[in-house]
């Protein structure tokens, strides 16, 4: 019988396909020059999250996106500026925009906007697996990206990692299970994002957070990932030491992101 493919092995195979559509129409070549030509320094997206550490405050990387693959369209009325406003007004230490346009309804043109608004660092929530989408995050002013190590091979995980730092990019890379970690670590990395939704079936356990903090040596900063809806979610993870978070869907869902946000980290 035939394995049914994930929702992550479909995303990544039309990321694939969408690649080529992209470099057919704009050659890594000229992203290159536009990178030159935008002459824009990226903002510290990891000393965003360490300056809230800093003042025992809990790092909130607040996310902008329309819909996922497992809720649906999660907000109708969808303007990312206004969004990003109001995060910033809330406290965020960063923000995280979806670009993925065929499955999170996403776009480009949502980090740009979002970046010229606000002036907090902001990561390219997408799922980059060639050194195209890594120029073109930069190109479009990102930051940060984020890399997810069960969408690559080891190798070219470390490759796309280092080309983002030459760019001067920081990454966030993404482990949801004990093996992937053990491949996160292996390179010299600040954020560790661990994902409590399984991107194969969309089960979410923050016990995945907990189980695999034991392995995680002092000097990284953990990023706990999805799932987080309750005051008590987020004060189980702080209280075993986890004060990073990127918050998607609560956030989403309330009339007034940054308000829900404050009311919830505050
Ligand atoms: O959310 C999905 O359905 C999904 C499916 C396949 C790959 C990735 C997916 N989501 C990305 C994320 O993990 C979340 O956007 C992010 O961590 C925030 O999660 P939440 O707070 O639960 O919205």
């Amino acid at each position: 019988m035939m394995n049914t493919p994930t929702i992550l092995k479909k995303i990544v195979e039309r990321k694939f396909q969408e690649i080529e559509e992209r470099k057919a129409l704009l050659s890594i070549e000229v992203l290159k020059d536009q990178i030159q030509a935008n002459n824009d320094t990226p903002r510290g997206f990891i000393q965003a999250i360490e300056s809230k550490l800093g003042q025992n405050s809990a790092a909130v990387i607040a996310e902008i996106k329309k819909a996922s693959p497992s809720k649906g369209v999660i907000r109708e009325n969808f303007n990312p500026q206004e969004i990003a406003l109001s995060y910033k007004k809330g406290g965020a230490a960063c923000l995280s925009v979806l670009t993925d346009v065929d499955y999170f309804q996403g776009s480009d043109a949502y980090l740009q906007d979002v970046r010229k608004t606000v002036d907090l660092p902001v990561i390219r929530k997408d799922f980059i697996v060639d050194d195209y989408q890594v120029f073109e995050a930069r190109a479009i002013g990102a930051d940060c990206i984020l890399l997810i190590v069960a969408c690559l091979e080891p190798e070219r995980l470390s490759h796309l990692y280092n080309l983002a730092v030459e760019l001067g990019m920081d990454v966030l890379v993404e482990v949801h299970d004990a093996a992937e970690l053990q491949t996160a670590l292996e390179l010299p990395i600040r954020l560790v994002g661990i994902n409590n939704r399984n991107l194969h079936t969309f089960e979410v356990s923050l016990d995945t957070t907990f189980d695999l903090l034991g392995t995680i040596p002092d000097d990284k900063i953990v990023v706990t990932e999805s799932g987080i809806h309750t005051i008590d979610d987020i004060a189980a993870m702080r209280g075993h030491n986890v004060n990073a978070f990127l918050v998607g869907e609560s956030l989403m869902r309330a009339d007034d992101p940054g308000e829900r946000l404050a009311e919830m980290f505050l």
